[in-house]
């Protein structure tokens, strides 16, 4: 009698895995090669933007009281005292009916609480010196950009966990972050299981197939922000998958394997976790794709046993794999975003058990759209590669009509960074 096993709700399967999760750890990296890494500590400003009071254009610095009483047939004038870039500090004070040249960027002069723009002013010179004159009136602080007036010193910025995107790259950059704390990645063991597996490099021959579940998931490994190990590809014979295996968790603390773990005569996964002592959480989950994802702890160590498959396969890693490093990268919220969507094709299949189905995210007239990425079975690849969200169709039901309201899990993060941030 083949066994029979009892599956258990995907919440509790995730529950039950984030019980055994890990803690990160951090290194520090040079700024330019911080791109795409999560923070270790928040940015906090640690001074006043702009730390200085700025011209935000190129003209004349000066007193508004000045010009009090100018108007279109009154233009009051101004002695220009000096001449000041961006860059460039003021060495003079101004007094009454003094002015300052000043380009966009310079710092603003004692005395001066106003600058007006080179288009309002007119130049000229009497007896070799340099004079301007406005006809407008000008208000105190008029044209100035305050010192603090976008960051004030202290504020937190961006917090610990949040993806080194341009923008944050800039704020460290402002700050003096010649080098950054950011999380290590977390380094994640890969080995694909299977006789019928082919390298990429190879030729088809009867029968076989060519390992793509290796690529999809390292490349998994790399969006969610870690770093894959990939230990090769085993055949399905017990002995010499044994010792790859065990090796292979004298190196890692999460170890991801591919096929094998179904009731087959030549999945030996399960046979494998006994002999490692490793103890099974689940071996069955209430879902679909990815029922017979297995995932066993053996100490601190995390084996997940996702399936041959390559739909369930992609989906094991983004609900169970994913979080586990979202955590070892400090995320607070380690796990995908769920957005509500309108359904756009029909999906008229039953659901006898959650289903992930592969979709597609479109924005039309504030509506958020949700495509089938392609045919919806858990032994197709094709799908993926258009697959950009996970729909979430409740056990227990069926047939879901266009038009219908669903929900929809986020695969790419970028498009949530602001929930990292705030
Ligand atoms: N009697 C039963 N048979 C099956 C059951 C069941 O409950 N009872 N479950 C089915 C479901 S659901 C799935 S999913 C699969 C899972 O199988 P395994 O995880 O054991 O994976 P394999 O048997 O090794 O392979 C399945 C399938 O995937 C292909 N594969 C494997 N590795 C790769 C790879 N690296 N790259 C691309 N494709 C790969 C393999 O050739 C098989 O076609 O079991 C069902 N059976
Ligand atoms: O585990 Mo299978 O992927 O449910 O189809
Ligand atoms: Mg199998």
């Amino acid at each position: 009698m083949v066994e029979v096993r009892k599956p258990i709700p995907v919440e509790e399967a995730v529950h039950q895995v984030m019980n055994h999760r890990i803690e990160g750890s951090e290194e520090v990296v040079l700024l330019h090669h911080s791109d795409n890494r999560r923070l270790a500590e928040s940015v906090v400003a640690k001074h006043p933007v702009p730390s200085f009071d700025k011209s935000p254009y190129d003209g004349f610095a000066f007193r508004s009281e000045d010009t009090i009483d100018a108007s279109l047939d009154n233009p009051v004038s101004f002695e220009v005292i000096e001449h000041i870039g961006a860059g460039q500090v003021p060495t003079k004070v101004i007094h009454k009916n003094q002015a300052i040249r000043i380009m966009t960027g310079a710092q603003i002069p004692e005395g001066a609480d106003c600058v007006a723009m080179f288009e309002i002013c007119r130049t000229f010179k009497e007896n070799g010196i340099d004079f301007m004159s406005i006809k407008r009136k000008m208000r105190p602080d008029q044209n100035i950009i305050k010192e603090g007036s976008e960051v004030t010193n202290g504020e937190t910025l961006v917090k610990v966990g949040a993806l080194i995107n341009p923008g944050v790259k800039a704020l460290l950059a402002t700050f003096g972050y010649h080098k950054v704390t950011v999380a290590k990645k977390p380094v994640v063991g890969v080995i694909a299981t299977g006789t019928e597996l082919l390298d990429v490099e190879e030729e088809l021959q009867p029968g076989k197939i060519r390992n793509s579940n290796a690529y999809m998931i390292a490349s998994q490994i790399i969006r969610a922000g870690g770093e894959y190990n990939y230990l090769g590809k085993l055949a399905d014979e017990f002995d010499s998958s044994y010792q790859t295996i065990k090796k292979a968790l004298d190196e890692v603390d999460i170890l991801i394997t591919t096929g094998g773990v179904s009731v087959g005569d030549f999945d030996l996964m399960p046979a494998i976790y006994e002999k490692l002592g490793a103890d099974v959480l689940f071996n069955k989950v209430a879902m679909r794709p990815g029922s017979v994802t297995t995932v066993a702890v053996r100490g601190n160590q995390l084996l997940f046993g996702l399936s041959g498959n390559p739909s369930a396969c992609y989906v094991g890693f983004e609900l169970f794999v994913r979080p586990i490093l979202h955590h070892m990268l400090f995320s607070d919220n380690p796990y995908l975003k769920r957005i509500k969507a309108t359904l756009v094709d029909p999906f008229p299949k039953p659901n006898p058990f959650t289903r992930f189905v592969r979709s597609y995210v479109s924005y039309e007239n504030k509506e958020v759209l949700a495509h089938l990425a392609g045919m919806d079975k858990s032994n197709v690849v094709s799908s993926l590669a258009h697959t950009t969200g996970l729909m979430v169709l409740p056990g227990g039901t069926r047939g879901f009509e266009p038009g219908t309201d669903v929900e929809l899990l986020l695969l790419n993060e970028a498009d949530t960074q602001r929930e990292f941030n705030s």
